[in-house]
């Protein structure tokens, strides 16, 4: 199927590949508030798209409805060739850090085995296997000599950096993040880049939230602009222009500092 977006971008299912993610005309709705209306877009494996929007966008909606927990209600939303419901085993979601109750008593390690589990089953005891997987997953985010560090004793850039190594083991082919980069130093951002590339490299396609426009260029081949509304989706090149950004951020007064979007009134 090859179809115009709204941004005159062509997206296309290509045949005999299962795309990682597939929005058509897909509208989302929390009750009868409509939250998300007419997205359209292709994500292939081995490929990141960025979105952006202003808060209260639908990000994390849009995310939320990748794991089949915002119901669509209009149009479609496949995920790796299924519904998101269906797909949710092979899907991973890293929280936003802060989302999590650092005084939880866990070890690192434990943390990131929480992503074995759906593979172990709750009953079984991990195996040296999983250990090695989990081992592995720290050792790419750059943590693996605090592994048995108790959780909230790490940064938050660092606390972020175990929830990608949890998402990491688990293997998921689709990685959605939420905001990953937010109050998150160079080292962790670094650590998460390199994380993220090395996840795509094996097939992983990655979906993250963010309001970073570098991270967009860095990591990601395409870009979604949402604001309710789609206001582009496509190749970051093309589609994260100024101009656009004005469009998605509204009557939002719009600072392009560098790299960021910085909202300055709203
Ligand atoms: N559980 C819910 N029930 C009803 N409305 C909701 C719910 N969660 C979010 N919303 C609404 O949906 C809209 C989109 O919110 P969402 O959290 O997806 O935005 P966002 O782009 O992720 O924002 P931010 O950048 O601030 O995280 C907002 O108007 C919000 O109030």
């Amino acid at each position: 199927m090859i179809e115009e977006t709204t941004t005159g971008q062509i997206a296309t299912e290509q045949p005999g590949r299962t795309a990682a993610l597939v929005l058509d005309r897909a509208s989302v709705a929390y009750g009868d508030v409509p939250a998300l209306e007419e997205l359209d877009g292709v994500v292939h494996p081995g490929e990141a798209v960025a979105l952006i929007g202003p808060n209260g966008a639908g990000k994390s909606t849009l995310i939320k409805a990748l794991l089949g927990l915002v119901p669509v209600v209009r149009g479609r939303i496949e995920v790796l060739g299924t519904t998101p419901a269906r797909a949710r085993r092979q899907v991973a979601y890293v929280p936003q850090a802060d989302t999590l109750d650092p005084d939880f008593p866990v070890s690192v390690e434990q943390v990131v085995m929480m992503g074995r589990y759906r593979k172990i089953g709750w009953l079984r005891r991990p195996s040296a296997a999983d250990r090695a997987e989990v081992a592995a997953a720290l050792e790419q985010v750059g943590l693996a000599r605090r592994a048995r560090d108790r959780f909230g004793t790490l940064s938050g850039g660092q606390r972020q950096r175990v929830l990608l190594a949890r998402a990491i083991a688990a293997r998921p082919r689709l990685l959605l993040l939420d905001e990953p980069f937010n109050g998150v130093d160079a080292v962790s951002q670094h650590a998460l880049l390199e994380a993220m590339a090395a996840l795509k490299e094996q097939g992983a396609a990655v979906v993250v939230s963010t309001h970073d426009l570098a991270i967009a260029h860095l990591a990601c081949e395409e870009v979604c602009l949402l604001n309710k509304h789609q206001y582009g989706f496509g190749p970051t090149e093309s589609v994260l222009t100024p101009e656009r950004l004005r469009a998605t951020y509204g009557g939002q007064a719009l600072e392009l500092r560098g790299d960021r979007v910085i909202v300055t009134r709203t």
